[in-house]
């Protein structure tokens, strides 16, 4: 943990006026904090950390910082990762390959113990660590534990034609008292997205996390969630960089899903049954800028893009 420093018996010698404006700017930035820092007091935040973006350590560690800074401000943020940059890697190492269809890896029984190595025990486990530097609070779990998730197998349409994905499955049931009990206990859970079958004992499945992540935000009643990625937010028309929205309706993304790409697809399906079922307001913010969450939870403006029910037109 760092330990703040004291400025206490050391000479300051006098303070001029560009110091004075840079020290009344930060003090700005502190109280423009506030109205959110009261709106969002006690709030459950589901917080979607993906392996887009988390490209290097400096930018992990800034990770880390804003989530327990969200936890210290007194929220009760929820981490869920991804991870598929890294199972990539993993599999490159091990010479396996996979491929990815509409959105999703096709995953066989050799890739499937790959992924859970890699999310469970090597990405879920870095988080943990980074987190635990400021303050033993972070607890890792994954989607098998105390029957977190349960999924069933799904299968894909591409090109009109249905596409079997493997061991892949999508989230049916969530049993969010293992959560519950971290977050009661003061801490934050961290979430690898491996879930159980729900018809075979035993057999785990490879699910998205992004919409691992919204089906645990809905469970848990959050009062948002955000999912970082490695684009400034959803393009009204990809990949024309003037076209970043700043929110979006349900209906319009919706209409979106028709025309994005492979990876923006669950993202979008995920925030848009996050917001139908209740959860007010979902994000997509751009992982690659340090300390986005931060901007996004307590900045007048955010940043990226809010996906809100039809006909709401609020700031976040
Ligand atoms: N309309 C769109 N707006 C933003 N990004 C889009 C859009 N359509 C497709 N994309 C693509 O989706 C990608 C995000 O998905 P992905 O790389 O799978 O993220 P992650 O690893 O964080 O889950 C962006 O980098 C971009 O290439
Ligand atoms: C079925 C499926 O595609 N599962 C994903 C799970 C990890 C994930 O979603 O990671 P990101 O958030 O980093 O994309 C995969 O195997 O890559």
């Amino acid at each position: 943990m760092t330990t703040p420093t004291s400025a206490r018996n050391t000479v300051r010698g006098t303070i001029d006026a560009a110091a004075l404006r840079v020290a009344q700017s930060k003090a700005q930035v502190l109280v423009e904090a506030l109205p959110w820092l009261e709106r969002f007091r006690g709030a459950l935040v589901v917080v979607k950390y993906g392996g887009n973006a988390m490209t290097n350590d400096a930018l992990k560690a800034a990770f880390a910082q804003d989530v327990a800074f969200l936890r210290y401000a007194g929220l009760r943020p929820v981490v869920v990762h991804g991870g598929g940059p890294q199972i990539a890697e993993m599999l490159g190492r091990l010479g396996l390959e996979s491929e990815f269809k509409g959105g999703l890896r096709v995953t066989t029984p050799e890739v499937m113990d790959v992924v859970r190595m890699v999310l469970t025990g090597q990405v879920g486990r870095e988080l943990v660590g980074l987190l635990n530097q400021h303050g033993p609070v972070a607890v890792g779990l994954s989607g098998e534990d105390a029957s977190l998730f349960g999924a069933r197998r799904r299968s894909t349409v591409v090109d009109g034609e249905e596409v079997d994905l493997g061991l892949v499955g999508d989230v049916e049931t969530v049993n969010p008292s293992a959560v519950r009990d971290i977050l009661d206990a003061g801490r934050i859970p961290v979430v690898s997205t491996v879930a159980p079958d729900l018809d075979v004992d035993g057999q785990v499945l490879n699910v998205n996390a992004d919409t691992a992540a919204a089906a645990l935000a809905v469970a848990l009643g959050a009062s948002k969630l955000v999912v970082l990625t490695d684009v400034e937010g959803v393009y009204g028309s990809w990949p024309d960089r003037d076209s970043l929205l700043s929110s979006l309706s349900v209906s319009g993304a919706k209409a979106l899903m028709e025309t994005v790409d492979a990876g923006m697809i669950p993202k979008l399906e995920a925030c848009v049954r996050a917001v139908e079922q209740g959860v007010p307001q979902a994000h997509v913010v751009d992982g690659r800028q340090p300390h986005s969450l931060l901007l996004e939870v307590f900045t007048s403006e955010g940043i990226g893009t809010m996906i809100v029910p039809d006909q709401t037109e609020e700031g976040h």
